[in-house]
């Protein structure tokens, strides 16, 4: 399975509209790739609180459109990073979007650890209620279940290990990671693989937005924890073809997850 991780920047010198038809063309240009991944609000900017109500869309919002139209051209599966919904009664919600090969909406993950604190994601969004995962390939020799977090979920394993409960090899995390915390990000894909046996395709952004310079290194890991491919801070899209039985061999020589004791005894 080959995987594209595209790292876009939000570019001062575009419009929201100039940025989704620059992005479409990238997505586009990777017809050969099984699976394309965008980073998180790519479209506003991680960091743009200030224009989240301004830019929330529906879904099927010209977002939702002109990456289901790029998935089909490329015949690719598209996670197309995320949005900010304009959900029920006013609420928004910062929720990833994937794209079949045909073009359609197949799955939405609203994303469940608001970033912020007291303020930002966490008082201007809905907290999303699900965990989502989604197999590619199904029935096939390379089928491989994706399960989705976004951005500071990367910091919270137990959701990680509720999608591998729920049959994700894989982890597919867009971000809007800024650049002071570069350490963590880096530290916590690989940790993420390492205890879930699970590839990691962590796609951040690149530049700056909101005077918040972000992270950009963009990274696939594999399921022993290696790092296969790690971008750079500026634009840049990672190639990697993935093993998907890679995930059961590497279970199956270090049962690590099989080892796992359930309800250890809380302290005393
Ligand atoms: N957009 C985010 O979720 C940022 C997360 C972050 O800055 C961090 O976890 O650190």
């Amino acid at each position: 399975m080959r995987a594209a991780l595209s790292q876009i920047a939000v570019r001062p010198d575009e419009t929201v509209a100039e940025r989704r038809a620059r992005v479409a063309g990238l997505v586009r240009e990777q017809h050969t790739a099984d699976l394309v991944v965008l980073p998180e609000l790519w479209t506003v900017g991680a960091f743009a609180f200030d224009a989240f109500r301004a830019h929330a869309e529906p879904l099927d919002g010209p977002t939702a459109q002109a990456m289901g139209a790029a998935a089909a051209d490329a015949r690719v599966w598209l996670h197309a990073g995320s949005i900010i919904e304009d959900g029920p009664d006013g609420t928004l919600f910062n929720t990833s979007l994937v794209f079949a090969p045909d073009g359609r909406l197949r799955r939405t993950y609203r994303k469940i650890h608001r970033f912020g604190f007291d303020r930002g994601e966490a008082t201007l969004l809905g907290r999303g209620e699900e965990t989502v995962t989604l197999t590619l390939g199904e029935g096939g020799p390379a089928e491989l279940t994706a399960g989705l977090a976004t951005c500071y979920d990367l910091r919270f394993p137990e959701q990680f290990r509720l999608l591998v409960d729920a049959g994700a090899g894989m982890f597919v995390v867009p971000a809007g990671w800024p650049a002071a915390r570069r350490a963590h990000w880096s530290l916590l894909a690989r940790a993420r693989a390492v205890e879930s046996q699970a590839y990691v395709l962590a796609c951040g952004t690149a530049g700056a937005h909101a005077g918040v310079e972000q992270a950009g290194h963009s990274v696939v890991v594999d399921p022993w924890g290696e790092v296969l491919a790690e971008a750079g801070a500026g634009e840049e899209t990672l190639v990697v073809d993935l093993d998907p039985a890679l995930v059961a061999k590497t279970r199956a020589e270090f049962p690590a997850l099989r080892d796992r004791v359930l309800g250890v005894p809380t302290p005393r």
